[in-house]
């Protein structure tokens, strides 16, 4: 068996929605809706080793605290595990009182007086409902016609009507869900709906709540938009319904499709943290959220400490979060190649002069710092990397600002080293190859300073006196020049040989906070015309541009040995 040739042998386009006069694509999101966690049900029965107690405990602790105020927490007709767990949390008094629990169970008679039974003693709680209604499902699994499924969801809402009043100390709220709606005929699912509302009686105070789900993901999103439209608009008692959403993600598009509903006027979502579920997941309500708070909108949700939250969904689902997945993964603040490394800096670097409150870095959807996540780990540096990363990595860790024309000198050194390397090159092996390029290292170079004194003549003749270590051996050097740099130079000239000119000059206070010290660039230029950088750290800021020159002529000594 292969991919067919023709594969509409197999596979039908999926059909239009009969509206034309659509007004979801000119709507824009202007506030969250009403969110509902169904990690403990849809992502627990999808995972391998469904969760203990002790890890729906700790998953349903973490949804109190980013703030989801709805929480699905389980199928307790599934088995004693959910049960007990259910019926623990209601009675252990640890649902706060403005968050209501949810649990899901078939249209079956025994089912739903089980599940009413794990909520005795709740203050509130929902209970959910579902058949399935699309053809696939009512011919093939039921093995009904239209009329036996809809007696199906109604004979189901019955008995939830009638086990809801035998327990009036809890305040009930109700949900149905025609199962497969994304696939079925849309004037099935609202017939079938109409008729569980017929038995449940919601009004605009006390409403039902319909969710419409995506069980499996079949179109494109805007047809699951057309599809909420047409539900929403042919609906009688729209005020007595929240209408709610329930996307998987089959077609990768789960939280586009969710998005593009809630312009059709849904109410609620439904998902679960980064995108657990049955198949390809749920929609991912870390994402929708975030996608929410980068349009300015608050979603009412709070992801501050993602890390934080991804540990837990890691521990409880004994899943990794993708190192890709939006805005939680590892490596989507990360910056590897050139170019965005480039721009990054340089948002970074513009954001922090302009001190511009809208957020225009580059590459960067939203600022890291608001999820948690520091700035130190968004630029990185392997073989596709650029200046801009370097130069990130260096001011990060040693608080060196490099001249653009140094970085521009240094960039083969660290290009040589990835190659050689194969690998990604963290910040101790940047610092290492900038000390080797530059002999900032204390040992193994040619010329290293010992001591020096700096003194004037009456015409204002600086003369550099001091002891220098050449090869290893001290031996006390002088020289004169118009200032202390220039008589470095001539000092170097004189003692060594060493005709160097200087170009360009700079220096800064390192990184506040580090320490007191300073760093010093200088470009020289040998007698036969090369350009060569050095480069001088120090307490003291007249001792780093001594530094500077000697780290500069400890590369002219090199190059004058290679040329032999
Ligand atoms: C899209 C979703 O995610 S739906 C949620 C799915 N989640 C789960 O199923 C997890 C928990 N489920 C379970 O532990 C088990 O399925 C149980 C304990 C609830 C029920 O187990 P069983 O009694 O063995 O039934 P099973 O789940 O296999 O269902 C099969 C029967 O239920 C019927 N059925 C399935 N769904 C429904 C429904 N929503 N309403 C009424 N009947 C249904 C089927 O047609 C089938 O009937 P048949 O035996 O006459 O052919
Ligand atoms: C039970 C329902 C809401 C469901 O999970 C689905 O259809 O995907
Ligand atoms: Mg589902």
């Amino acid at each position: 068996m292969s991919m067919l040739s023709d594969p509409s042998a197999k596979y039908s386009a999926f059909p239009q929605v009969p509206i034309t006069d659509r007004q979801w694509p000119t709507r824009t999101i202007t506030a969250p809706p009403r969110w509902l966690s169904t990690d403990l049900r849809d992502g627990n029965q999808a995972i391998v080793d469904p969760m203990d107690a002790h890890k729906k405990n700790r998953f349903f602790d973490l949804l109190v605290e980013i703030g989801v105020k709805e929480i699905e927490v389980g199928f307790p007709s599934a088995g004693a595990t959910e049960f007990d767990f259910i019926s623990g949390l209601v009675q252990s008094g640890r649902v706060p009182d403005d968050v209501l629990v949810q649990v899901l169970t078939q249209s079956r008679e025994d089912l739903i007086r089980t599940s009413f039974a794990s909520l005795q003693g709740a203050k509130q709680a929902i209970v959910h409902l579902y058949n399935a209604v699309s053809p696939a499902w009512r011919e093939v699994v039921f093995g009904m016609t239209k009329d036996q499924v809809r007696e199906i969801a109604v004979t189901g809402a019955k008995v939830m009507r009638d086990e809801a009043a035998k327990q009036p100390g809890t305040k009930w709220t109700f949900q149905y869900s025609p199962e497969t709606f994304s696939t079925a005929e849309l004037d099935f699912s609202l017939e079938v709906c109409e008729a569980v509302m017929g038995v449940l009686a919601p009004t605009p105070e006390h409403p039902i709540i319909l969710n419409l789900p995506a069980t499996v993901e079949a179109a494109t999103p805007n047809i699951y938009a057309d599809q909420v439209e047409y539900f929403i608009r042919n609906l009688p008692d729209r005020d007595s319904a929240v209408i709610s959403l329930h996307t998987h993600n089959d077609r990768g598009t789960g939280v586009a499709a969710a998005e593009l509903a809630l312009m059709a006027g849904a109410d609620r979502v439904e998902g679960c943290l980064f995108g657990n579920g049955e198949r390809t997941g749920n929609c991912c309500l870390v994402t929708m959220a975030l996608n929410m708070y980068t349009q300015g909108i608050n979603p009412d949700l709070d992801f501050s400490n993602i890390d934080r939250v991804i540990e837990t969904v890691e521990y409880c689902n004994e899943l990794p979060v993708h190192q890709r997945h939006p805005y939680g993964g590892e490596l989507v603040y990360t910056a590897f190649s050139g170019s965005h490394q480039d721009a990054i800096k340089k948002g970074f670097g513009a954001h922090e002069v302009q001190n511009d409150p809208q957020w225009r870095v580059p590459y960067l959807p939203i600022d890291p710092a608001d999820l948690g996540r520091s700035y130190e780990a968004v630029i990185r540096v392997n073989s596709q990397s650029g200046k801009g990363g370097f130069a990130w990595v260096l001011e990060q860790d040693q608080g060196l600002k490099l001249p653009k024309k140094m970085q521009a000198d240094f960039s083969p050194h660290v290009q040589r080293m990835a190659d050689e390397l194969g690998r990604e090159l963290n910040a101790s092996d940047i610092w290492l190859a900038f000390q080797q390029a530059y002999h900032v290292q204390t040992s193994g170079k040619q010329f290293q300073l010992v001591d020096y004194e700096e003194s004037r003549t009456s015409d204002g003749t600086r003369i550099f006196t001091g002891r220098i270590e050449v090869g290893g051996t001290p031996q006390s050097v002088s020289g004169r020049g118009n200032g202390l740099i220039s008589s470095v130079l001539s000092t170097i000239e004189d003692a060594f040989g060493l005709q160097l000119e200087i170009v360009d000059y700079s220096e800064h206070a390192l990184t506040a906070g580090r320490d007191s010290r300073a760093a010093a660039y200088l470009e020289c230029r040998t007698n036969d015309g090369r350009s060569l950088w050095g480069c001088g750290i120090d307490e003291d800021i007249a001792t780093a541009s001594v530094r500077a020159v000697l780290s500069a002529a400890n590369s002219a000594h090199l190059l004058a040995q290679a040329a032999k």
